[in-house]
């Protein structure tokens, strides 16, 4: 069954056409990377992806998103913000709840966050801050994740070990990655994206990281 799709697609910043015509489909259960050159089109697609099915997904955008005063408890209780009602989430807001606070440490617990629970969001180190909105994904009730680089700012057996955690967690995942090994070892399928378009389309077990240098030659002019 398919649960994302895009059929001849554009997207253009002004009137700068930046990708299309691209027409993808992704199927329930499947694992996609999305690849290639920085400016190549990856997070575009993925807003364009998100557009497409808001209420149902989980998105982890490259900025992030978090409320930079807020605590890293309350950033990761709004991946369930719409879940609750307005008085609920206001007044777990001004004096959280003792089960929201241990579904909230249940998630943090295994990213090793704990000790941060209650410290600013604005006072966290860029790869805390990752492990953060990663927390508040896995707190979302839903089945699809999109991220974009999620594990860009963590050291390679974290950035493993998370990869494994939203790629088990999500039963349908796309993810922008720059590391193509990491995109190799925990996705079935590989998306290259080039000058806007689609340039490759497989699936993992048929690739080496070889296959995949093409996509990081100088983009063209036109990108
Ligand atoms: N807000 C914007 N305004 C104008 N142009 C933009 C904007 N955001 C992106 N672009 C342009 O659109 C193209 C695609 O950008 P996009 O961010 O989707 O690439 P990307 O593959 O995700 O890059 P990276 O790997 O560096 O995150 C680039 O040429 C970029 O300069």
């Amino acid at each position: 069954m398919t649960v994302l799709s895009l059929d001849a697609a554009h997207a253009s910043y002004g009137d700068k056409q930046v990708l299309g015509p691209l027409t993808i489909r992704v199927a329930q259960g499947e694992k996609v990377a999305l690849v290639g050159h920085s400016g190549a089109g990856k997070s575009t697609l993925l807003g364009l992806l998100f557009d497409k099915r808001r209420h149902d997904m989980a998105l982890m955008p490259q900025e992030l998103g978090l409320v930079q005063t807020l605590s890293v408890f309350h950033n990761v209780y709004m991946g369930r913000l719409a879940n609750r009602s307005t008085l609920y989430n206001l007044a777990n807001l001004v004096r959280p709840l003792r089960h929201e606070v241990a579904r909230v440490r249940d998630i943090l617990a295994p990213l090793d966050m704990l000790d941060k629970l209650w410290a600013p969001a604005g006072e966290l180190s860029g790869g805390q801050r990752q492990r953060t909105a990663v927390a508040r994904a896995l707190n979302q009730n839903a089945k699809v994740l999109l991220a974009d680089e999620p594990v860009s700012a963590l050291d390679g057996p974290r950035a493993e070990a998370i990869m494994l955690t939203l790629t088990q967690h999500f039963e349908t995942t796309v993810i922008a990655l720059h590391d193509v090994e990491l995109a190799l070892r925990h996705c079935d399928r590989i998306v290259g994206i080039k000058d806007g378009g689609i340039a490759l389309d497989q699936p993992s077990h048929r690739l080496r990281a070889d296959d995949l240098r093409f996509l990081y030659v100088a983009p063209s002019a036109a990108a």
